[in-house]
């Protein structure tokens, strides 16, 4: 299945490209991480769903993965582009607590969401505070040709080099939305690379610096990890489509001065070869986004009785380049959709296991590797999966195999779950399921003996206890709570 070379779409280039390694045999990736300041929501981890894909699909084909995905934990202000306070601060302060305390809280939820998602752990989490050295040193060394010092930091001058905002397509003149309000800046879209702790004032977290006391930039963290842990050029980097507006230029400018702007190609002096953003998950209301206060975390859907690959099998079910609306309706069709796969997995659990290229499964398998070559195509890749689970007639242990290899890829864990795992208890129910079942028996009974008031009565009353029973399901669920 793995022989169709692999093609990313590459927002540098807005091209698909193949994707030939920069170290033979070898794929390595950064992945922008979450900023800790507060629990991550859905959309924020479709982000993450779409770079486990990436590096499954990696693995798959046999690459060497070294995955990279870091922790801000300092620098990433509440605007994107270069104004407002730091989020880490801004939280602390709200609750009163250190950063170090709100840092280790929000990653700890952040770690139990990528579990819960059978995100593979990366082969680091980077956190930026263990950097602030290696960061200061990059930051050195760009200075003298490519920054200037104001009052309140070091910054980054975007004309030093080449086509700055290429990947974003920006116009950097004035007008164009992304100025600030810090006076002095040569550029509009010039950003702080160090920002400064204003005079009289003490941060919970600052370093020392050649250029004062402060704190470094959100981009240059990036910069510096992705160039400490994985050696520039680098394979991919991937991130949310915001990123490519505003971060990932950024990124990108210094890395053109890190490697000395001219002369590189700008595959190799863009840092990594392949830039990818993954679309958004949207609301009706528009983007899901932490800043504003309400949003979905996965724990809801949990506590509303959706088990978390139901999540994982909604964002597979689109393109990750499309945009994704959430609905409750679309998240209790792919519940409905990963049940019937587990139902199907079920009587393969045992099989020992054959070997996947039987000839009945080579178009299925085919179909499925150009889905995921085809910049990871998982909507159809889905499909091939139940085509080959709808295969008759075929040796069991032959089957088991082709559906973990696609598994595998996919990652929703299809043989470690069962019909039960799936049926979450939401958190607000009452009754037990010992109950629930003894109810339907009683149910039945009265049904058999045609006593219909009784029979209504007690669908009625478990009802009202939140019970949905669902007589002739296909998929052989009696009841929902
Ligand atoms: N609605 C969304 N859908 C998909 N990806 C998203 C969405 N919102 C943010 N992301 C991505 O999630 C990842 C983690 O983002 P991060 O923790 O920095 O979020 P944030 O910018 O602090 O929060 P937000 O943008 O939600 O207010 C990034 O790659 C970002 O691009
Ligand atoms: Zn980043």
């Amino acid at each position: 299945m793995t022989q169709t070379p692999l093609k990313l779409f590459n927002s540098l280039t807005r091209e698909l490209e193949e994707f030939t390694p920069v170290h033979e045999g070898e794929a390595r990736v950064y992945s922008c991480g979450p900023t800790v300041y507060n629990y991550p929501h859905i959309g924020n981890m479709r982000a993450y769903v779409f770079a486990d894909v990436l590096g499954r699909t990696l693995s798959w084909k046999g690459y060497d993965l070294t995955h990279i995905i870091n922790i801000t934990d300092v620098g990433h202000l509440t605007d994107d582009g270069d104004a407002g306070e730091d989020k880490m601060e801004k939280m602390a302060a709200q609750k009163a607590q250190s950063i170090w305390d709100i840092a280790k809280h929000y990653t700890e939820a952040y770690w139990a969401d990528v579990k819960a998602l059978n995100i593979r752990e990366p082969a680091k989490w980077s956190v930026a505070t263990d950097y602030i050295e290696e960061m200061v040193d990059f930051a050195k060394g760009i200075a003298d040709q490519h920054c200037y010092e104001l009052d309140s930091g070091l910054y980054f001058d975007v004309s030093t080099v080449a086509d700055y905002g290429r990947l974003a397509r920006a116009v950097t003149e004035e007008g164009e939305g992304r100025i600030d309000t810090v006076a002095g800046k040569r550029n509009a879209a010039d950003f702080a690379i160090w920002r400064k702790t204003p005079a009289g004032e003490t941060r919970q977290m600052e370093w020392d610096s050649p250029w004062g006391k402060g704190a470094p930039g959100w981009h240059l963290e990036c910069s510096v990890m992705g160039e400490k842990l994985l050696g520039f050029p680098f394979d991919i980097h991937t991130g949310g489509i915001d990123h490519r507006e505003i971060h990932h230029p950024n990124e990108i400018a210094q890395n053109q001065a890190f490697c000395g702007c001219g002369g590189l190609s700008e595959a190799t002096n863009s840092g990594a070869k392949i830039w990818m953003h993954n679309n958004f998950l949207v609301e009706r209301s528009g983007k899901m986004s932490k800043s504003s206060g309400e949003f979905l975390r996965l724990q809801l859907l949990m506590d509303r009785g959706y088990h978390p690959l139901a999540y994982r099998m909604m964002c597979l079910q689109a393109h990750y380049r499309r945009e994704l609306e959430f609905s409750w309706e679309g998240l209790g069709a792919a519940l409905t959709r990963l049940k019937r796969i587990v139902m199907a997995v079920g009587p393969l659990k045992d099989a020992a296991s054959g070997a996947p290229d039987h000839p009945k499964f080579a178009p299925i398998g085919e179909k499925f590797a150009a889905a995921m070559a085809d910049d990871l195509n998982t909507p159809i890749a889905l499909v091939a999966l139940e085509e080959a689970l709808a295969v008759k007639k075929v040796d069991a242990g032959i089957k088991r195999a082709v559906i973990a290899e696609m598994d595998a890829v996919l990652g929703l864990g299809l043989f470690d779950l069962s019909r039960a795992d799936l049926r979450l208890r939401p958190e607000g129910a009452t009754i037990t399921e010992e109950e629930i079942e003894a109810e339907l028996i009683r149910r039945k009974q009265a049904r058999m003996t045609k006593d219909f008031a009784t029979s209504d009565a007690i669908r009625e009353s478990l009802g009202e206890k939140g019970v949905e029973v669902m007589d002739g399901d296909p998929l052989g669920w009696d009841w929902k709570l």
